[in-house]
């Protein structure tokens, strides 16, 4: 029997970076919280302690702030210029994974306008991305997450399977709500990625308020399916919707009916709804989701 080392990666996870454009009195912010991670022969550091291969952590938090000097552009852009230096920076590094959380921020409306340098954090969604090169090749997964949605009707559920232990009402009329983690992946590393995290975010957002949902899978689906015929460069597309369960409280004890329109938000358990929809003619994923 031999013990032996398996896949292994290291970085600096979570540098927070915020970049202030100057280069008008308009500022602009870009809010990004960057992990990187390098892979290669780094077996000695492993096996005796030998640090020749390391590539410290602490220099690859420095190179993201360097890096970012000149302007950040794309998170997928950015993403990209750190694995491809680091991919290169050491004939041993054969590899390396960015992972990048982009926070937004709005413009303060001061008398009828945005302000150009006061800002007010948009909420908890990110828009995301996570690069990945591998030798001379580039794999992209980018997304959003913390995207809360909920609809007061147009939602349903019934007609699941039964047993001794389900005691769930059916319903023809529900709240749906739900924080959507979506992760696309693109093919190919060439892309307008502002423009096309708007298209995508858009057609998420139209596909869950105009579909009439029968349950959360379905609306699951057929979001992806959306994001999928309109941008045939998506090669596929995994989310995470959890049903945010709005339960109707029942105010008899109070002498009260309840028209549907008292509930209880509760926040666990929750239901948790996933899953990936892809072309069946996609170009294979290599390294891009590990
Ligand atoms: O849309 C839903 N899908 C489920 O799988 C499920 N399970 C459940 O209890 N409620 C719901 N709702």
């Amino acid at each position: 029997m031999a013990i032996v080392l398996g896949p292994n990666q290291f970085g600096k996870a979570e540098v927070r970076l915020v970049h202030v454009d100057r280069s008008t009195p308009v500022h602009r912010i870009t809010d990004l919280n960057v992990s990187t991670a390098l892979r290669g022969d780094f077996a000695a550091a492993h096996l005796t302690g030998d640090n020749a291969h390391i590539h410290t952590t602490d220099a690859q938090k420095n190179t993201v702030y360097a890096f970012a000097r000149d302007g950040v552009g794309e998170i997928e852009e950015f993403g990209l210029r750190l694995a491809r230096h680091f991919t290169g920076a050491f004939g041993w590094i054969t590899g390396s994974r960015i992972e990048i959380e982009q926070y937004g921020w709005d413009r303060i409306p001061v008398g009828g306008a945005g302000h150009d340098h006061a800002f007010s954090r948009a909420g908890a969604e990110r828009r995301t991305t996570v690069v990945t090169v591998d030798g001379d090749d580039a794999y992209i997964v980018s997304g959003l997450a913390g995207l809360v949605v909920l609809k007061s009707t147009g939602s349903e559920f019934w007609g699941y399977a039964t047993d001794r232990y389900t005691t769930l009402a059916e319903t023809t009329d529900r709240i749906l709500a739900t924080e959507v983690t979506a992760r696309w992946r693109l093919t190919g590393a060439d892309h307008d990625y502002g423009k096309l995290f708007t298209s995508i975010r858009t057609i998420l957002l139209e596909t869950f308020a105009s579909v009439h949902s029968l349950a959360l899978q379905q609306t699951l689906y057929k979001m992806s399916e959306e994001v999928l015929t309109a941008h045939p460069e998506v090669a596929e597309i995994r989310m995470s919707m959890p049903n945010k369960h709005h339960f109707l409280v029942d105010l008899e004890p109070y002498g009260l009916d309840n028209p549907n329109t008292v509930f209880y938000a509760a926040d666990r358990p929750y239901g948790k709804i996933e899953g990936t929809v892809t072309r069946d003619d996609a170009d294979p994923a290599g390294p891009a989701w590990l």
